[in-house]
């Protein structure tokens, strides 16, 4: 099987390092000066995986059986329309926020695509190092709930890398989880500069988190998606457990890169405007990012 990452940034290279490691065929696609690093070094994986992997990189993609889509959901579109794909392509997403999985099937066409969640952590350290952060696990499905073949032998390959993954008959509800612990979680620290555990710790912040969280529980419900009320506690058990952890859009704000943003608050209310219900929490903070993206006085 071919394997084309599309948007070998952290996670991308982390799990195309991985799968290239245990012998797969992988091209990573990426910008130009980490591609010239892997080319001319190997890509550096450090951390909680240590190993210097010989593995293909190119600025442009080439046709796979496999693409792993790991670019930002603010390069979507652009990505998707760069690939180039045969009758028998699977396009697996991994990114955060909302809204993905569609984009690429605009593009590839719905039969392509696959959805996946990972709790997997990679940080870009410099061109042609990553560090492997953090380890938990990746579930993908069908976008229409079917378990196929394909979406099995997809988990084998994953799980032959060492990369704990199972199939799921419902990845909308798992993104949707995915999405209402970033809506929680990464706007406010954005905001504040503070470390993830920090949410629980200050009240004012904690309440708003809770907030955040609760109005993309009702627009998930009123859009058809079984979401619990108690995802507003798991929100908290994973702030918790990555209490010190500078969240995604932390880490974007403070080096000035653009953030998901509109993929995830801004998601939420424009989705909340559909089927009405009002997502003022997630309004102000949509709006205070997207300011505070424009503003130089607060890159840290
Ligand atoms: N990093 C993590 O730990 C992690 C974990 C889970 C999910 N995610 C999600 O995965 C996605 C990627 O996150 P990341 O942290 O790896 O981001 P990243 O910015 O490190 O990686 C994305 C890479 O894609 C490259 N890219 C974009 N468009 C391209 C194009 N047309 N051609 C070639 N390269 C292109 C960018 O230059 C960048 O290097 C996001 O949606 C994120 O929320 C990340
Ligand atoms: C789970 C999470 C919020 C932990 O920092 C992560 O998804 C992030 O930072 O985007």
């Amino acid at each position: 099987m071919k394997i084309v990452v599309m948007g070998a940034g952290a996670i991308g290279s982390l799990f195309g390092g991985l799968l290239a490691l245990r012998g797969e065929d992988v091209l990573l696609v990426g910008r130009r000066s980490h591609v010239d690093a892997i080319n001319s070094r190997g890509l550096k994986i450090s951390g909680m995986t240590d190993a210097i992997v010989h593995v293909r990189a190119s600025t442009h993609p080439e046709e796979g059986d496999l693409i792993l889509f790991t670019v930002k959901s603010y390069d979507t579109e652009k990505a998707a329309s760069s690939l180039i794909i045969n009758d028998d392509t699977i396009v697996l997403s991994l990114q955060n926020g909302l809204g993905n999985e569609e984009k690429i099937a605009e593009v590839v066409g719905r039969e392509h695509v696959i959805g996946g969640v990972t709790s997997y952590g990679a940080l870009f350290l410099e061109p042609g190092h990553v560090s492997h952060t953090g380890i938990g696990e990746t579930v993908i499905g069908e976008l229409d709930g079917s378990i196929t073949e394909r979406v099995s032998r997809l988990s084998d390959l994953l799980n032959k890398a060492g990369i704990m993954t199972s199939v799921t008959d419902s990845i909308k509800r798992k993104i949707w989880e995915k999405l209402v612990v970033n809506v929680g979680i990464n706007a406010i620290t954005a905001i504040t500069g503070v470390k993830n555990g920090k949410l629980l710790e200050i009240p004012q912040l904690r309440e708003l988190m809770r907030y955040a969280s609760l109005e993309a529980v009702e627009v998930g419900r009123k859009q058809g998606i079984d979401l619990g009320y108690d995802l507003i506690d798991r929100v908290e058990e994973v702030a918790r457990r990555t209490a010190e952890n500078r969240s995604s859009m932390l880490q974007d704000i403070s080096r000035g890169k653009k953030t998901e943003i509109d993929a995830i608050n801004g998601m939420i209310v424009r989705l909340g405007e559909e089927v009405g219900v009002d997502t003022p929490v997630n309004r102000i903070l949509t709006l205070l990012v997207r300011g505070i993206e424009k503003s130089e006085a607060f890159r840290r």
